[in-house]
Parts: structure tokens; sequence; C-alpha cells
């Protein structure tokens, strides 16, 4: 297979219809010339339908406390609306996408984190429908909703399952797309480079908090297992002239 790419595309982006429009534009016409796979989240989707259910969720280091009612409402958000949305807006642009999600074909399989209910963490990526979509040269677009071995549904964070797909299909490039200019310091300018081994202290010492905690975790996890090159930028500045974090082994 020639060059793949992994694009998580936060929930935070998602919020912005202009950077939204822009990178769809963008990606169909990368996903012509190049294999990608788009990974997205919808963290603020969820957050607009909880309300409406009159759902209140807490998050424990970036991930959110998910009960069965809550399930329901991210798999309704994911699934039912940010999947369809970013899918359909590919398709007008010209690419052919296809909106499945992590537990279609069983291809990530999670084992639950007990703790935060039904959140799974990804154990095992199943590469079968994936590469059947790429290979036949769909653009596979997918929600972060995965089954553990007995198919129960799970929440999963979108960068943890991004991190987890770019690691299993050994891409070239993984690349989160978020509402930041990449890692900011503590002046709020953007980190250019980090080392793996510099991401603890940044943890500990507050510098990088919230839903960056995943989304880093996922780079030190990707790196460390041989994706090459792994970004954190801002969705607006696209993938093709990135600027923002690049984390290196
Ligand atoms: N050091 C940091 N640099 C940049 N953003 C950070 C940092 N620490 C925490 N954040 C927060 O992480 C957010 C991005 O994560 P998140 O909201 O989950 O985005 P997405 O929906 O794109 O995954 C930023 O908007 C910011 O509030
Ligand atoms: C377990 C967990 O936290 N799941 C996330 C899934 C969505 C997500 O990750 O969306 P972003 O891309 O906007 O961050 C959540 O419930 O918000």
């Amino acid at each position: 297979m020639s060059e793949l790419t992994v694009v998580k595309f936060g929930g935070s982006s998602t919020k912005n219809p202009q950077v939204q429009s822009k990178f769809l534009e963008e990606l169909a016409l990368i996903s012509k010339r190049q294999n990608i796979i788009l990974v997205h989240g919808g963290g603020p989707e969820i957050n607009v339908l909880l309300e409406k259910f009159a759902i209140t969720s807490k998050f424990v280091n970036g991930l959110r406390f998910t009960d069965a009612d809550t399930l329901s409402v991210v798999e309704m958000a994911l699934s039912g609306k940010v999947n369809r949305i970013l899918t359909t807006g590919l398709i007008k642009n010209g690419a052919n996408a296809v909106g499945i999600s992590g537990k279609d074909g069983k291809s990530v399989i999670c084992r639950q984190v007990e703790q935060l209910g039904f959140v799974g963490e990804p154990v095992k990526v199943n590469r079968k429908l994936i590469d059947i979509l790429i290979k036949a040269g769909f653009l596979p677009v997918i929600a972060s909703i995965a089954a553990d071995a007995k198919g129960n549904i799970m929440n999963v964070n979108a960068d943890t399952l991004a991190a987890s797909i770019a690691t299993a299909f050994k891409v070239q490039k993984l690349i989160f797309l978020t509402d930041v200019a990449g890692v900011l310091d503590k002046n709020n300018n953007t980190i250019k480079e980090i080392k793996i081994k510099e991401i603890n202290s940044l943890i500990e010492d507050k510098t990088i908090t919230g839903g960056m905690i995943p989304k880093i975790k996922g780079c030190a996890e990707s790196v460390k297992k041989g994706v090459k090159e792994v970004w954190i930028a801002e969705g607006i500045s696209g993938i093709q002239k990135i600027r923002g974090t690049i984390i290196k082994k």
C-alpha cells in the first residue's frame, strides 16, 4: 500500500463551521492521491446532546465518565451525527468516504476501563475491514466507538482510538487536528518539538491538562511503536503545510 496517513479531527474543530468546511475540502482533494484514514471524536456534540437530555457528565484526566445513559448519547452524537456530517461533507467534495465506527467489522477491540464506566481502551486492531476499504479506494471515516471482546459497546477517546489505528497500520504520519496551535507552554507559545521522555513532566507540572492529555499520550504510544511523524496542530492549518508540535522519540 502506498503512504498512509491517519488524521484525527477533534470535536473542538467540528464546532467551527469554517474550519470544518475548509478541512473537508482539503481532505477530499488529498484523498484522491494519498491513502487517508479519518478518525473523529465530537466532545462538544456529546455535551450539547447530554444537556438536552439533562444528563451531567464529568471528566477524569481528559476522559468522560460514561454511564449507560451517557453511552447512548455518545453513540447518538458520534455515529448518528458527527460521523454522518463529516462523511456527507467529504462526499459532497468528491471523496469516496465511508462512515463507520471502531466497532464495525470488529475493527477495534477494547477492554473496559471499569472505573470510568463504559469507557474502552483499545487492545487490538483488526485491520481487515479498514484494509478492504482503503484498497478499494474508499476513505474510512471512523467514529470513536468500539466494542469489547463480547461485543459490548464502549466510549473510546478519539485520540486514543486514532493512535491505536495509526500504530496497527504502521502509518507514516499521524496528525491530531485540534483548536490550538499545537502544545502550548505556560506562556501560550507553541512548543515546536516534544521528546517522549519530556511528556510526563509536562503533565506533572500541569503544562498539559484536560483534553491534551489523551492526545499527547496517544502521540507517545504511536511514536514508541514506530509511527514516523506525529503532529498536534490546529484544525485551521490543514494537513498539507502542518505547523504545530511534532512529537519525537
Ligand atoms: N499545553 C496545552 N496546550 C494546548 N492545549 C491544551 C494544553 N493543555 C490543555 N489544553 C487544552 O486541550 C484542548 C484540546 O483538547 P480537546 O478539547 O479535547 O480537543 P479535541 O476536541 O480537538 O480533541 C485545548 O483547547 C486546551 O484547552
Ligand atoms: C472516553 C472519552 O472521553 N470519550 C470521548 C469521545 C469523544 C472524543 O474523544 O471527542 P474529541 O475529539 O472532541 O476529544 C468523550 O466522551 O468526549
